[in-house]
């Protein structure tokens, strides 16, 4: 079943868990001088094996998240586990590695050189099998510099995989890739997940996470407002947008009924969200004097839209 709400998560660390957040708060203060939460009670647990996609808007605190899910910042309140232990060792065990957004890597050296000198700190790293899986087998020879945004995003992964880990965390790891590249890098993303590694993904992209994850997390103003399994996911969220011309008063009665998940006026008419198209159409027709009618729809897009409307109308935000 999807979850729209954070889901209670018991309080002791299994040895299954690749991840365990327990109510991770994280304050921030802002360009006026005030705090403000940025993650805002967030539980969350991922079991070994799990390919998990992080979604949600800019700003949702989605890197804030993984910064201290790797122990690059802390939590002001709550816990972060990986595999049972502080992030800090996990990472420096090689247990974890990360690609992030930003990251160093040097100009000048070749993109084998980069891979070789990294690998240097990893004794049992097979710098041939990593470049290779990462897709540089053709790259070796260019300097960084003169890599794309997506290449260099490659290289970063194929660092990461240095270290043989069981988590790999991937900060929107498809940013600045087109959409072959995207493709590409998800097949060997894929073909690691399949050697049983742990994956999480952050993405402003719905549909990698409806190709590539097990499972979705959505978070809007540093809270969870979905998690599930990502075919309930969709299956709960996608439905169909009804929309037509129809007097104020009548738009107000239907949005009561239960069939309407919500409401809005736009152009002119008003957009029913709706669970059933063919009983919401009935209703239109038998009981008002709509007109225009269309039916279409709706993509998991609208759909986060609309959840995360009103995950900020209900819960409130900062
Ligand atoms: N070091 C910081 N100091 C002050 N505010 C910060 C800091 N880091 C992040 N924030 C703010 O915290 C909120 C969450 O930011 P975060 O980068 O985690 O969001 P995100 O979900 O990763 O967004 P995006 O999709 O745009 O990358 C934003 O309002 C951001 O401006």
């Amino acid at each position: 079943m999807i979850q729209t709400r954070p889901r209670p998560v018991p309080e002791e660390v299994t040895s299954s868990d690749a991840v365990r957040l327990s109510s991770v708060v994280k304050r921030f203060t802002d360009s006026k001088g005030e705090r403000f939460t940025a993650v805002d009670g967030i539980d969350l647990r991922i079991r070994r094996g799990e390919i998990v996609a992080f979604l949600g808007p800019n700003g949702a605190g989605k890197t804030t998240t993984i910064d201290m899910l790797l122990g690059l910042t802390r939590p002001d309140e709550g816990s972060v586990r990986l595999f049972g232990r502080e992030p800090r060792q996990a990472v420096r065990s090689g247990q974890v590695a990360a690609v992030l957004q930003t990251g160093g890597l040097l100009p000048d050296l070749s993109v084998e050189a980069t891979v070789r000198m990294l690998g240097s700190l990893h004794p049992r790293a097979d710098i041939d099998a990593v470049l290779s899986r990462a897709g540089l087998d053709q790259l070796r020879r260019r300097r960084v510099a003169e890599c794309s945004g997506g290449e260099q995003q490659r290289l970063r992964f194929a660092l990461a995989l240095l270290s043989g880990p069981e988590l790999l965390v991937l900060d929107e790891p498809t940013a600045g890739m087109d959409v072959v590249a995207r493709r590409d890098f998800w097949a060997t993303v894929r073909e690691d997940a399949e050697r049983g590694m742990t994956v999480m993904f952050a993405t402003h992209y719905m549909e990698e996470a409806d190709r590539f994850a097990d499972r979705v997390v959505m978070i809007d103003s540093g809270r969870v407002v979905v998690d599930g399994q990502v075919s309930d996911v969709r299956s709960a969220l996608s439905g169909r947008t009804v929309s037509a011309r129809i007097a104020e008063q009548s738009a107000a009665a239907l949005a009561q009924s239960p069939l309407v998940r919500s409401c809005e006026p736009r152009g002119g008419r008003y957009h029913f969200d709706t669970t059933d198209s063919d009983a919401l159409l009935r209703l239109l027709i038998e009981q008002t004097s709509a007109t225009d009618i269309e039916v279409t729809p709706r993509s998991l897009e609208e759909a986060f839209m609309t959840l995360t409307h009103h995950s900020r109308t209900e819960g409130g935000t900062r």
